[in-house]
């Protein structure tokens, strides 16, 4: 009877952030969705297009820096030093600043206590652009989330109740790269690892770490979920900050998982030094 009800709560939940999170935060205003817009502010070919257009950018800057020839589409960015690390990073900054006119990082929050938060440095950012992704590892419903879930504020819940864990410490941390690991096809990574790491080498991948809107600070940033079509580009794969829990390919059936991203997509146009906040309780009717 108590877990039914609890079955039943959780079913009825359709906040973004799961209820522990929500009981930290003091301004719990409520961005509603109509269902007929289903939380879409750009539809999914402008995303996979925006995606497939960056990632292309990433691609090219990589190969470009690639130290040897026969290293082809080789990919070991846990291998690198910090420096070289860092050094990937900046190059990954300045070709987003010419592909997209704008460069997104990490930084002390504006809000006081809120720790880390995500600034436009550079640029500025139309309305309806994707700004950011929420990387980390993807929980449909039933699979085992509870130990990494508790006192974790990074667990995101998409609509359709599938949660993600974009934690980069401790077990959310290992999971995620076992994960990775598990689905290589052998050298070759099908999903980006640097994301946990200080220098991601895609700079979108922060997602995670924007704050929630206040009184002061309304969202001007809003979530977004996209499913990866099968027929993405391999070679661009790793790029993608997100990975399933479970296999790729499901056991039974043999067919492969679609594997889902969260953009977050600029609601107004931002300029250079604001920070980025999103609404925390969106709610889809
Ligand atoms: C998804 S994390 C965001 C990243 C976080 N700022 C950090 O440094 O790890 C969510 C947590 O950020 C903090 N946070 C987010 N929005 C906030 C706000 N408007 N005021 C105070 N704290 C906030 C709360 O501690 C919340 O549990």
């Amino acid at each position: 009877m108590f877990f039914k009800t609890i079955r039943n709560k959780w079913k009825q939940y359709k906040f973004r952030f799961i209820p522990w999170i929500a009981l930290n935060l003091k301004d719990r205003s409520v961005r509603s969705v109509a269902p007929s817009e289903k939380d879409k502010l750009f539809n999914d070919s402008q995303v996979e297009q925006f995606l497939l257009h960056f990632f292309e950018n990433l691609e090219k800057v990589r190969q470009s820096n690639a130290q040897t020839s026969d290293d082809g589409d080789l990919w070991k960015p846990q291998k690198l030093t910090k420096e070289e690390q860092y050094l990937q990073h900046r190059n990954n900054l300045r070709m987003m600043e010419d592909c997209v006119g704008f460069i997104v990082e990490r930084k002390q929050s504006l809000i006081p206590g809120g720790g880390t938060g995500v600034f436009v440095t550079k640029g500025q950012v139309p309305k309806g652009t994707v700004v950011s992704m929420y990387p980390g590892t993807l929980y449909r419903l039933g699979e085992p989330i509870l130990l990494q879930s508790l006192a974790n504020p990074f667990i995101f819940r998409c609509i359709d109740a599938v949660l993600i864990d974009g934690n980069d410490k401790n077990i959310s941390k290992s999971i995620y790269i076992s994960c990775g690991q598990r689905d290589r096809h052998g050298p070759y990574l099908t999903c980006d690892l640097s994301w946990v790491t200080q220098y991601p080498i895609n700079p979108l991948a922060v997602g995670q770490y924007v704050n929630n809107q206040s009184k002061l600070f309304p969202a001007n940033v809003a979530y977004q979920e996209f499913d990866i079509p099968l027929q993405f580009p391999f070679h661009l794969r790793k790029y993608i900050p997100n990975i399933n829990y479970s296999s790729s390919i499901q056991e039974i059936s043999g067919q492969h998982r679609q594997t889902r991203v969260v953009v977050l997509v600029s609601l107004r146009t931002i300029e250079e030094g604001e920070e980025l906040f999103s609404s925390y309780f969106t709610v889809v009717h």
